[in-house]
């Protein structure tokens, strides 16, 4: 069995390597299914995140979710809690700034931060996935800790991925956490 490293460098290569048509093909597909399921939950408070390293592209569903109302959020690296995400309110005039990894985030605003608890649906970004709907992250154990119980919150995690980030079988450590679905563009 491939170590959990092997799996992420072996499918973030195959990510960056995939066309700007396959790009744009998987984020229209991913787009209509988000907003399907959004609409079957009547999500209000949404979480998602802005990507890199090819990850499949959220920028038209957030165009989207803007042009309905509802509130989007983006995850921040939490500025003294070590390796938990914050989440703080995104709207089309957030300041934003680059973070450790080269992420953009928007810029810490305590007036902007939003409780997980009172989120509806975490979109999460992934590196790979099974069929039993383990996820495989970056490796800073950001995500699982927000996962962490999350069939005892009210929010729903669903996680966004082109297909060939598919592998047969995740090796699993105690503290993965599976989504509850996971939309392939
Ligand atoms: N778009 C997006 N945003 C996200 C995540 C994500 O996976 N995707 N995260 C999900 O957790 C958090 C950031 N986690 C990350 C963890 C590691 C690396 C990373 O690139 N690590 C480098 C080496 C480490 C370094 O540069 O210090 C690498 O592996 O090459 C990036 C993001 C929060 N925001
Ligand atoms: N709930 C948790 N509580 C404490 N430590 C945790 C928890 N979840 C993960 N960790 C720690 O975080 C580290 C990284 O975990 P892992 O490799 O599973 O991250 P990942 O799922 O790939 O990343 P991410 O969730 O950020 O996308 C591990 O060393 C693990 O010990």
């Amino acid at each position: 069995m491939e170590t959990r490293q092997q799996i992420r460098s072996q499918i973030r290569k195959i990510r960056r390597n995939l066309t700007a048509l396959q790009q744009t093909q998987a984020e229209r597909l991913v787009t209509r299914q988000a907003l399907h399921f959004i609409e079957q939950h009547q999500a209000e408070h949404i979480a998602l995140y802005l990507s890199f390293d090819g990850e499949i592209s959220t920028q038209s569903l957030i165009n989207a979710l803007w042009q309905q109302g509802k509130s989007v959020y983006l995850p921040v690296l939490h500025p003294f809690s070590q390796g938990h995400l914050l989440f703080l309110a995104y709207m089309p005039t957030t300041q934003m700034q680059v973070n450790a990894f080269g992420i953009l985030e928007p810029q810490l605003d305590i007036r902007a931060v939003w409780p997980s608890e009172q989120l509806d649906i975490i979109f999460t970004p992934l590196v790979a996935f099974d069929q039993q709907k383990n996820r495989l992250g970056m490796g800073g154990g950001f995500y699982d800790r927000t996962l962490e119980n999350w069939q005892q919150k009210h929010f729903i995690p669903v996680g966004l991925a082109h297909a060939c980030q598919q592998v047969d079988m995740l090796p699993v450590e105690s503290w993965d956490i599976p989504l509850f679905d996971i939309l392939i563009g």
